[in-house]
């Protein structure tokens, strides 16, 4: 049987310390099949700095989820073993080696990750622990921003560059490589180019109001195919109405139902690990983003119990 949340039917869900949905540390049940882990790092940014709140802040805001998740029909923490399993000491003055650690723990955890940040740095390490287990991996990356640029003042570790230093480094599928929610001002028409070239299709934010979710699902649905997926969502994919808590905000963004009910489209893929990024609480109203993020995180360990792979099984029986 596997051990789930603290029932808030005994315990008040505001009394204790907050572990994401209020579930066993990892410590606590010694295996687990899905692990959210946080990476409270944020050393990466080109602007407003504060991501390094985010796992907490999502952690304390996750405390009113409940187990069953009627939209996808599944009660993740019944299925499957999903436990917290803390946060990744990265170091705030080295990038390179923070990146280093971030990888070296996510290795050293046998678990599926739901990692939560951070700024976006902290992609490249996930992706390169996740390519380690299953070659390189299909992304669907939610997102106002590319991500995809060179370098920032000569660095080329930064939370604007995770998905070029991928590609560069052969973690990714470039078969199968998506941004969702991409808008706002660019540096110029070539960075669209050299997007284009690195492999990436785009659905941007026009494209998932004019298009609709239903099609935008189908299209990010057919280019990622059988392929192991990795999904990673920057929190301001959503408007700032509804994600006011980052450090790069753009307007005209996705809605928080939009972006919920495009992840729980993906249900049947192959997902072998996510994020969720850029949630910076100093600059957030009323929990709305750390609110907003904890929901993301929840759909995709829901999307991860349900996506419980015939060898993930049998690793849990043996
Ligand atoms: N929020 C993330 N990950 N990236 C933002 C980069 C924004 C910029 O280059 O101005
Ligand atoms: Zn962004
Ligand atoms: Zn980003």
């Amino acid at each position: 049987m596997n051990r789930g949340p603290v029932d808030s039917a005994q315990v008040p869900r505001f009394a204790g310390p907050a572990t994401f949905a209020r579930l066993p540390r990892l410590d606590e049940v010694g295996r687990a099949d899905v692990a959210v882990v946080g990476v409270p790092f944020d050393s990466g940014v080109s602007y407003r700095p504060g991501a390094r709140f985010g796992p907490a802040a999502v952690r304390e805001a996750s405390r009113l989820l409940r187990p069953y998740h009627p939209g996808l029909d599944v009660s993740p923490f019944e299925r499957v073993q999903v436990a917290d399993a803390g946060d990744i000491a990265a170091n705030p003055f080295d990038i390179a080696q923070a990146i280093e650690s971030i990888e070296e723990a996510a290795d050293a955890i046998d678990a599926r990750l739901v990692t939560i940040g951070g700024d976006h740095t902290i992609a490249l390490p996930l992706l390169r622990s996740v390519a380690r287990r299953h070659g390189p991996v299909a992304v669907l990356h939610f997102d106002a921003h590319l991500d995809t640029w060179d370098t920032y003042f000569g660095a080329e570790y930064t939370h604007g560059t995770p998905f070029r230093r991928a590609v560069e480094e052969g973690v990714v599928d470039t078969e199968a490589l998506s941004h969702v929610g991409i808008r706002g001002p660019l540096y110029g028409r070539k960075d669209l180019e050299e997007d284009r070239r690195l492999g990436f299709g785009i659905l941007t934010a026009a494209d998932v109001l004019y298009r609709g979710v239903r099609e935008v699902t189908d299209v990010l649905r057919r280019r990622v195919g059988d392929r192991p997926l990795y999904v990673s969502i920057d929190i301001d994919v959503l408007d700032p109405a509804h994600a006011p808590g980052t450090g790069t905000p753009e307007a005209g963004g996705l809605t928080s139902r939009e972006l919920l009910e495009i992840l729980r489209g993906l249900a049947g893929c192959r997902i072998v690990g996510a994020d969720v990024v850029e949630v910076a609480p100093a600059y957030d109203h009323a929990d709305i983003t750390s609110i907003a993020a904890s929901h993301v995180a929840y759909d995709l360990v829901s999307l991860l119990a349900l996506s419980q792979t015939p060898s993930d099984q049998s690793r849990e029986m043996s």
